[in-house]
């Protein structure tokens, strides 16, 4: 038989006696056995079947190259997607065949020499089991919503696994939940059962009786409680055999709350594939994650942020590593970063904020190569700070619960001080005024995302309940994301603010953010929130709210207000100065630690 046939079918011939196992090859074979065949046939429905079951090769698993491919829209996209089966599963098996490095899948300790390390097999196992609880015990089926409300513990991933083999549809929430919080994202999803902890049971326990879908709640402890069934004891009872559901690609997958920055929060949803292949981008060029990486992102696990994090290492085959953080204190941070073998780290800009005004020549990382940071704007002193003291890069990504990645500093690419760096693939981002036509590079206006003619894979697919909300953020071709900015000539984007946050003083438009950052490299100055306030002159002017470092507390009021005046005006267009300052304690927060402006600005408006 000549060596064509024996290649072909997933034997080795003489000529290569080296070639790698028989399923890399498979992928391989399988391009040549189409280019052959496909002159033959010429149409793609004839020879597409014969990929998997013609010439009896094992079905080539797809990697992050094809998710890629599949993202930018280069590749089709399959009608199932699972990532439980079609990820994780797929690096079990690379694990078992060592063409993985041999560290963990996921790494969680909690500081007090408690700590958890499992490989994918091992994932797949708990995972497994878990599943069959949420399945088999708590009867809840693929479709059905789960409230998840648990710290940064192992559970939560478990959960989140289990969900992705089960089809249920995860709705994350922030342990820092009020009862009434709680009880608004019951009600608002729907959701069948709760998963959550001891402290908030009472809490649940109290609304229960108004959420008529609430069927069963589920207790991460080590105690049990009435009504409530125990996951710990549940799991470990449970036998380890699952069959991941076949989960088509548009299925949701998970349903988030936004942060509330500037609102009620609002509930949208994400697809299987959406989620799914929806960071493998992100995850090579802006985390520039391998699967020989420990990835570290301390965001709180109700935000979207986790689930980013979990999605971009898990892709790549790379590690997820976690600290329970009981309290999100810079030392703590510090530390962990210097006694574990974190190679890339995430956290937000007010964080790295915190962490530059300590001296750093203190802490020797142990293995730190690159860091991330997202979710509000970083200012560029800060990361400059960063870069000089630990010699790491600091990236800056900037996205949205209702997206994933849209712009960030790419990998290989400039980094321009300031700016948050291109539109990451799939999209197409680009500045449109009110009605969705497309300014010029240097003109100011909304961040817009094209959805038309084709919808992006990673997009949201809508706010839930809210079709009206759904219809009001498009404008002819384009998604708006609420943010002002403009775009450079070389395609760096620029923020200036949220729109409703951009103060518009004597006609001149300014955006808090570069208020913000002329003040943050004052000494004084921890923190600071510039919001517009009513002047009957100018109609409105900059205001400035601002934690003082602890040596500064102390000093005249007057003096240090007019001090701070002066530094902006010498560092940003004198206009832009704060004519008011207001020294206060702390700023208000969103739960992801977000400074919330809009609360401030009622206080100034009254309203
Ligand atoms: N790199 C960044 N620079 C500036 N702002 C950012 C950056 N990354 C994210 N953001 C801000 O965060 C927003 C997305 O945050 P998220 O999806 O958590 O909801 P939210 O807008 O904070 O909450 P809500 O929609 O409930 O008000 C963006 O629209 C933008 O305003």
């Amino acid at each position: 038989m000549p060596p064509i046939f024996h290649w072909l079918r997933g034997k080795k011939i003489p000529y290569f006696p080296s070639c790698p196992s028989r399923q890399v090859c498979g992928t391989m074979r399988l391009r040549l056995a189409r280019l052959l065949l496909q002159p033959l046939w010429g149409s793609q429905a004839f020879y597409k079947p014969l990929r998997y079951v013609s010439i009896g090769l094992p079905r080539p698993q797809k990697t992050i190259t094809d998710f890629e491919a599949i993202l930018e829209g280069k590749q089709a996209i399959p009608e199932y997607f699972n990532f439980a089966s079609d990820v994780l599963d797929m690096w079990t098996q690379m694990e078992k065949t060592g063409k993985r490095p041999p560290n963990p899948a996921f790494w969680w300790i909690n500081g007090q020499g408690d700590e958890v390390k499992w490989s994918f097999e091992e994932l797949g196992i708990q995972s497994r089991k878990a599943a069959n609880v949420l399945s088999r015990v708590c009867n809840l089926r693929p479709g059905d919503r789960l409230l998840v409300i648990l710290p940064r513990i192992p559970e939560w991933w478990l959960v989140n696994v289990a969900c992705m083999r089960t089809g249920i549809i995860i709705i994350p929430g922030i342990s820092q939940l009020t009862m009434k919080d709680i009880q608004y994202r019951l009600q608002a999803s729907g959701a069948k059962a709760i998963v959550t902890i001891d402290s908030l049971a009472p809490q649940v326990d109290a609304i229960s009786a108004d959420c008529p879908s609430l069927r069963t709640k589920v207790l991460v402890s080590g105690s049990s409680r009435q009504g409530w069934l125990n996951f710990r004891e549940l799991c470990q009872a449970a036998p380890e055999e699952h069959n991941c559901v076949k989960t088509k690609s548009q299925d949701p997958s998970v349903i988030y709350f936004t942060s509330g920055t500037s609102g009620a929060p609002k509930m949208l949803e994400h697809t299987q594939i959406g989620y799914g292949v929806g960071f493998s981008i992100c995850a090579r060029k802006f985390m520039d994650l391998t699967n020989s990486d420990i990835f570290w992102n301390t965001s709180d696990t109700g935000w979207v942020k986790t689930a980013w994090s979990s999605y971009s290492t898990w892709i790549t085959g790379a590690c997820l590593f976690t600290h329970e953080l009981p309290k999100t204190d810079t030392s703590l941070i510090l530390n962990t970063l210097c006694q574990m073998p974190i190679t890339v780290f995430c956290c937000v800009p007010t964080m790295f904020q915190m962490i530059v005004q300590q001296d750093l020549s203190r802490y020797k990382f142990k293995s730190l190569r690159h860091c991330v940071a997202g979710g509000e704007s970083l200012n560029p002193d800060v990361r400059t700070k960063w870069k000089s003291q630990t010699g790491v890069d600091l990236y800056e990504g900037y996205g949205q619960s209702e997206t994933t990645l849209i712009c960030g500093n790419q990998i290989g690419k400039k980094i321009k001080p300031g700016s948050m760096g291109k539109a990451f693939p799939p999209y197409d981002v680009q500045i449109v005024d009110d009605e969705g036509n497309i300014l010029p590079p240097g003109k100011e206006g909304n961040i817009g995302i094209r959805i038309k003619p084709k919808l992006p894979i990673c997009f949201f697919t809508g706010y839930l309940n809210n079709a009206e909300k759904t219809a009001s953020c498009k404008r002819g071709d384009f998604y708006l994301t609420g943010d002002c900015a403009h775009m450079d000539e070389d395609g760096y984007f620029w923020f200036k603010g949220r729109m409703d946050d951009v103060i518009n003083s004597s006609s001149y438009r300014i955006g808090p953010f570069e208020v913000e950052s002329a003040l943050s490299e004052h000494p004084a100055v921890a923190e600071s929130a510039v919001v517009s306030s009513p002047d009957p002159i100018r109609g409105e002017v900059v205001k400035a709210f601002v934690v003082l470092n602890s040596n500064f507390i102390n000093q005249d009021p007057g003096e240090l207000t007019r001090e701070l005046q002066d530094h902006v005006k010498r560092l940003t267009a004198p206009y832009k100065y704060p004519r008011k300052v207001e020294f206060v304690q702390e700023l208000p927060k969103t739960v992801s630690g977000k400074i919330q402006r809009s609360i401030l600005r009622k206080k100034e408006w009254g309203n």
